[in-house]
């Protein structure tokens, strides 16, 4: 049995952004470019078609074009997280099913949600991941993020741990993310093999600190964040402190201010994609926003910034 002290994958698992043309129509060459970058970049995995890869503007079709692309250009360099989100059970499953025969090594998917209002009950959601987790044989993360909407307990979570065969991972990206993520790994012992953090690494030293053994953060610099977590796991605290404290700012960017667009806007000015624009109806990032944006990234030198030059 896989145990807790033995996780199948740890360390930083960045989203991969999706690049659009300016005339909004995939951009395959960008999209490796940014997979090679990423992974020149140091990431231990990537996340494709999360919420920071604009997946609620991409077709069924597009999914499944960027899902075999980017999974047969990776070709095994790192391991690859497909998100398969969807309310509908049954979609989910086959969404599941098909990025597992792709080669997708997990999948990250979130609570059935649809628009502000339809959520199901607790039982409704655990029997959803039961049959989800039925169809696959890889592992599953469930992504604990406020998007969906749908609150669940850290009790909720540890139970699907216990009793569904491939829920293992998952990714707390609510309001005391470190607290939840304790109660998780207290309450879900050895059933959690992978209590991970996200939301662009913003807690991420507390998370580190109540038991994180991964984080999935923005896609544009894992050279910073990395250093911090393999600090941290090596017990060097001090250092993981000094490196979080460097770093934070452009962290902190990320999340409150570029947001989604973040990875692609450093992407783009480092010339590893050739657009960063947003799909119609996303707005896309206001001049002072990015200029904010890359003034604190070039106090950081990060690879982003010099490796398409
Ligand atoms: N990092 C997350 C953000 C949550 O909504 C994702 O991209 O899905």
């Amino acid at each position: 049995m896989t145990t807790a002290q033995t996780p199948r994958y740890r360390g930083i698992f960045p989203v991969v952004p999706t690049p659009f043309t300016e005339s909004g129509e995939l951009d395959l060459p960008s999209q490796k470019r940014a997979v090679d970058f990423m992974i020149d970049s140091g990431v231990d995995g990537l996340c494709i078609l999360a919420n920071f890869s604009e997946q609620f503007v991409l077709s069924d079709d597009e999914r499944e074009v960027l899902t075999r692309t980017i999974l047969e250009h990776v070709a095994g360099r790192v391991p690859v997280i497909v998100t398969t989100t969807h309310f509908g059970t049954q979609v989910c499953a086959a969404r599941s099913r098909r990025a597992q025969e792709q080669g997708a090594a997990m999948l990250m998917i979130m609570p059935p949600y649809h628009g502000a209002t339809i959520r199901v009950s607790e039982e409704q959601v655990a029997g959803f991941f039961q049959r989800v987790s039925d169809a696959v044989d890889i592992p599953i993360m469930i992504q604990d993020a406020p998007v969906a909407g749908t609150p669940m307990s850290a009790a909720l979570l540890a139970r699907m741990a216990r009793e569904i065969e491939h829920v293992s991972y998952f990714k707390i990206e609510t309001a005391g993310a470190a607290s939840k993520l304790r109660d998780l790994i207290a309450l879900g012992g050895a059933a959690v093999e992978g209590p991970w953090d996200g939301e662009e690494a913003i807690t991420l030293l507390p998370d580190l600190d109540a038991g994180a053994t991964g984080s999935m953060t923005g896609g544009g610099f894992a050279d910073g964040i990395r250093p911090i977590i393999e600090a941290h796991r090596a017990g060097r605290r001090d250092e993981a402190y000094r490196l979080y404290e460097r770093w934070l700012p452009l962290i902190n960017h990320e999340n409150r201010q570029g947001g989604i667009l973040t990875a692609k806007a450093l992407m783009k000015a480092g010339g590893v994609i050739a657009c960063e624009a947003p799909r119609h109806p996303f707005p896309p990032m206001r001049d002072e926003v990015r200029q904010g944006l890359l003034e604190t990234a070039r106090r950081l030198d990060p690879l982003v910034l010099r490796w398409g030059r």
